[in-house]
């Protein structure tokens, strides 16, 4: 099968887009996984189908360099909304349906800015914390991210019987109040990636939520670029919300693979 695709990233975290709107890529977990191969194939951390919607601009569907569908990608999500720009399918909003629900998004002069779902669930153990902000995350609060092996410890957690089966993300999470630091092993990529947009939101809503930092938009440091993430805290219904994740979503190229 000759597939035509086009390659993005947000800060590095980077993905195989593909126009699926007819709906003909019937990939399997294994070309998936060829596709995604650093050295055999085009090389990412991720593979993104953009289908039309019935009821929205259009619908995203992710999967992991592993091969396997997964979980809602921030940084995916911000590339589809400019990937979609370019095909000429929206212009400066969009609303599209992903499999954690519906998000709105807005193209910047210099990215786009993601809604991301609302978070009411946050598990507590000492530095550590746990939240699904569109994908699981593991929060550990450190002191210099620089020093972090992020491979061998992330491997560690993400393995553990904490997390099962499924897994979890781990953050790796430096803040001096003012902004954040992070480094993410990613479930599904099994290595430290440059950004993590769900995992770059799950840093800001917990550094909130215990007490590290009093801004509720605030910057996040990732090893590929700097991300913003926006929230409002409702401390009757202890719940975040009108989350939005901004950052930047780059177009590198467009080719065709056979496999
Ligand atoms: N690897 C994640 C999904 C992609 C998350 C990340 N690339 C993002 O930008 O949110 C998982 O399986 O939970």
């Amino acid at each position: 099968m000759k597939i035509h695709f086009y390659k993005y990233h947000g800060a590095g975290n980077d993905f195989i887009m593909i126009d699926d709107r007819n709906q003909t890529h019937q990939l399997t977990s294994e070309q998936i996984s060829f596709l995604c191969h650093r050295r055999f194939g085009v090389g990412a951390d991720g593979l993104i189908l953009l289908q039309n919607a019935e009821q929205y601009d259009f619908k995203m569907l992710y999967f992991n360099a592993d091969g396997k569908e997964s979980t809602m990608c921030g940084n995916g999500g911000r590339c589809i909304v400019a990937f979609a720009q370019q095909l000429g399918i929206v212009s400066k909003q969009c609303q599209f349906e992903a499999i954690d629900g519906l998000h709105k998004a807005t193209m910047l002069t210099d990215g786009v800015k993601l809604e991301m779902q609302n978070v009411n669930a946050i598990v507590v153990n000492d530095n550590q914390l746990f939240l699904d902000t569109g994908s699981p995350h593991h929060i550990l609060f450190v002191d210099d991210v620089s020093l972090v092996d992020v491979n061998v410890e992330g491997a560690k957690i993400r393995n553990s019987a904490l997390y099962g089966k499924a897994g979890s993300n781990v953050n790796f999470v430096e803040t001096d109040g003012n902004s954040i630091a992070l480094r993410t092993y990613e479930r599904g990529v099994e290595a430290e990636t440059l950004a993590c947009g769900t995992g770059v939101t799950a840093a800001a809503l917990a550094s909130h939520h215990q007490a590290k930092t009093k801004l509720t938009s605030i910057e996040v440091k990732a090893q590929g670029g700097n991300l913003k993430v926006d929230f409002k805290w409702d401390e009757s219904q202890k719940k975040y919300y009108d989350i939005w994740l901004s950052g930047p979503a780059k177009f590198v190229f467009e080719a065709y693979i056979q496999c």
